[in-house]
Order: C-alpha cells, then sequence, then structure tokens
C-alpha cells in the first residue's frame, strides 16, 4: 500500500504539488490527470524521490521512504517514461537487465528473467533480445521500456505518460496488455496521462489534479456519475461522459434470453461496443456469441439507471 500524506514541493513562487495525500492499495492502478502544470509529474517524482518534498510523506508498506537511502527506493520503484528512455548503445537484453545487474542477480536468473519479459510482452524473445532499440518501432519500443521498469519485480511502478507517443491502434493494444499484465503480476501502478478515456480505461481510481491540489480521488464511475467540482466535470467531458460510462461495464448484465439476427457480438464487449454496433449496423437488437441478446432498450435502462 502507498500512502501520501500531505506531499507539498515548491519551486520558488510556485507550489507544484499542495498538500496531497491519498492512498493506493497494493495491486491497484492509480491514474493522475489534470490540465498541463498541474503537477502531476511532480507528484510522481516525489514518490521516486527524482524529486525532493517541501514537505510531507511517502509511506510504502507503512514506512516512511525518507528512512530509505534513495537508489535502494529506486531499485524497489520502477519508473517509465514517454518515449521509452532506453539507452541507445544498449541492445534491448542489456537494457532491461539494468536494475537486476545493479543488484547484483546472478547471470543465469537474469537471462531468465529478459526471455520471461520479453515473452509477456509479446516480443519473441530470440528475435528481440539482441536487437539495438533503434531497430524497434516505437510500440514495441515503449514495451521494452515497461518490461525494463518491471525487470526486478518493483513494489511499484510509475509510469509517466508510457503511451502518449503512440498511435491510437498501438495504444489501445498496449493500454491492454498493461492491464493484463498488471492482472497477472499484481504490480501497484500510479500512471500520469492526459488522456481522460485512458483514465477511465485503466484506473482503479483517478485523482483529477488543479493547480497542484487533488480536487478528486475516486472510482471512475464515481468521477463520471458525481464529478466533485465544475473542473472536474469539464475535465472528463460532459458529452463524452455517457459513452466513458458505458465502456465501464461489459454487456453480461444486461444479456437476455432471445435471438436477434446478424453478426453476434463478442461475450466481453463492453456496453459502449453495443451501442455502437446497434447504432452502427442500425439494430435494436444483438445476439451475443455463445447465446443470448442485447437490446438497445437495455442499454438506453441501464444508462439511465447509472446515472442516478
Ligand atoms: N524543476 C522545476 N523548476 C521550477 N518549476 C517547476 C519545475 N518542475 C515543475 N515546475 C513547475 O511546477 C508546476 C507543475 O509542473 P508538472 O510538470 O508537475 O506539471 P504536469 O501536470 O506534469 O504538466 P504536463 O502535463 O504539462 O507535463 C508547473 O507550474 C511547472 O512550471
Amino acid at each position: 500500500m502507498i500512502e501520501l500524506r500531505n506531499l507539498t514541493r515548491h519551486y520558488g513562487e510556485v507550489t507544484a504539488v499542495n498538500d496531497v495525500s491519498l492512498t493506493v492499495q497494493t495491486g491497484q492502478i492509480a491514474v493522475l490527470v489534470g490540465t498541463s502544470g498541474s503537477g502531476k509529474t511532480t507528484l510522481l517524482r516525489l514518490i521516486n524521490r527524482l524529486v525532493q518534498p517541501s514537505s510531507g510523506q511517502v509511506l510504502i508498506d507503512g514506512a516512511d521512504t525518507a528512512s530509505l537511502p534513495v537508489h535502494h527506493l529506486r531499485r524497489r520503484i520502477g519508473y517509465a517514461i514517454q518515449g521509452d528512455g532506453l539507452f541507445p548503445h544498449r541492445t534491448v537484453a542489456r537494457n532491461i537487465a539494468t536494475v537486476p545487474r545493479l543488484l547484483g542477480w546472478p547471470k543465469s536468473r537474469i537471462d531468465a528473467r529478459i526471455d520471461e519479459l520479453l515473452a509477456l510482452f509479446q516480443l519473441e524473445p530470440a528475435a528481440f533480445r539482441d536487437r539495438m532499440p533503434h531497430q524497434l518501432s516505437g510500440g514495441q519500443a515503449q514495451r521494452v521500456g515497461v518490461a525494463r521498469a518491471l525487470a526486478a519485480k518493483p513494489d511499484l511502478l510509475l509510469m509517466d505518460e508510457p503511451f502518449g507517443a503512440l498511435d491510437s491502434v498501438i495504444r489501445a493494444k498496449a493500454q491492454s496488455d498493461l492491464r493484463d499484465i498488471q492482472r497477472q503480476l499484481g504490480t501497484t501502478i500510479i500512471l500520469v496521462t492526459h488522456d481522460i478515456q485512458e483514465a477511465v480505461q485503466l484506473g482503479d481510481r483517478i485523482a483529477v489534479m488543479d493547480r497542484g491540489r487533488v480536487l478528486q480521488y475516486d472510482s471512475p464511475a464515481q468521477i463520471l456519475t458525481q464529478p466533485a467540482t465544475p473542473f472536474v466535470r469539464d475535465l472528463i467531458g460532459p458529452t463524452e461522459r455517457a459513452f466513458r460510462l458505458l465502456s465501464l461495464t461489459g454487456i453480461g448484465p444486461i444479456t437476455m434470453p432471445g435471438e436477434a439476427h446478424g453478426t453476434p457480438i463478442a461475450r466481453d464487449a463492453t456496453l459502449r461496443d453495443a451501442l455502437a454496433e446497434c447504432l452502427w449496423s442500425g439494430r435494436d437488437a444483438l445476439p451475443v456469441q455463445g447465446g443470448g441478446i442485447v437490446t438497445l432498450d437495455a442499454l438506453r435502462a441501464n444508462a439511465a439507471q447509472d446515472r442516478q
């Protein structure tokens, strides 16, 4: 569990982070969103002490990080940044091995970990181990960057706009890969993004920041349906919120017995997918793969219920 207690950081006249307190449970993803200059990156860097707090504390599993040597802390906390940050003159394998080597892991353990992570990120180890970063696509380099951050099995992974440089197709894939990998490894993640949809899709909790303060720290559904301030409401986009909310729920709960025509929708589709398919194909009901149907009426009733 990560606890931030009254964290503040001043830069001269500017208060980049202003009295922030929040808790991230082990194995959860917390996403920091907010306008440019709201303090997201500074808050992230206060956690691994790339930036020193003016006041306040960071506790990991109850231990104040101020009492830990900085190098020890950085090895327990993975850090992945936009544009991957790979060392350009080191192979993929050497990049991933950076922290395990610092920790003095035996070579056999490091080699096994490199292959395990490459396979996890769907990069064939034999083909990618010895490549140089310039021989990777942007999406592949990004995955290697995240693999490197995870190499020494950190308690916590900090990610600063990790998918910012990717196109929307690769970005969606990288997001769902991250979710899967996070579930498999149980890593606690704190992630900064500008993209509200990314926050809604990835976050167990979302912290909305403005001028150094956290205005609301809640589940995506709470943020969407009960924005704490007009700023939060505007940031999540009043015209988009209905669709964002639909994207949080699978079709399972509204699937009912019945028959419908046309191409079936996947059983793990979201309510948003189902609505889009109804609108696109001009159907009032969709068959669901494996049996049952989803109707436009049920989608509408569900959306009305979520708003209450
Ligand atoms: N090293 C620094 N020296 C002086 N001011 C700084 C420094 N780092 C950040 N700031 C200021 O602190 C505030 C918060 O910056 P920060 O980078 O944390 O915001 P951000 O929300 O991550 O922004 P962005 O989304 O644009 O990356 C800004 O006003 C910024 O100018």
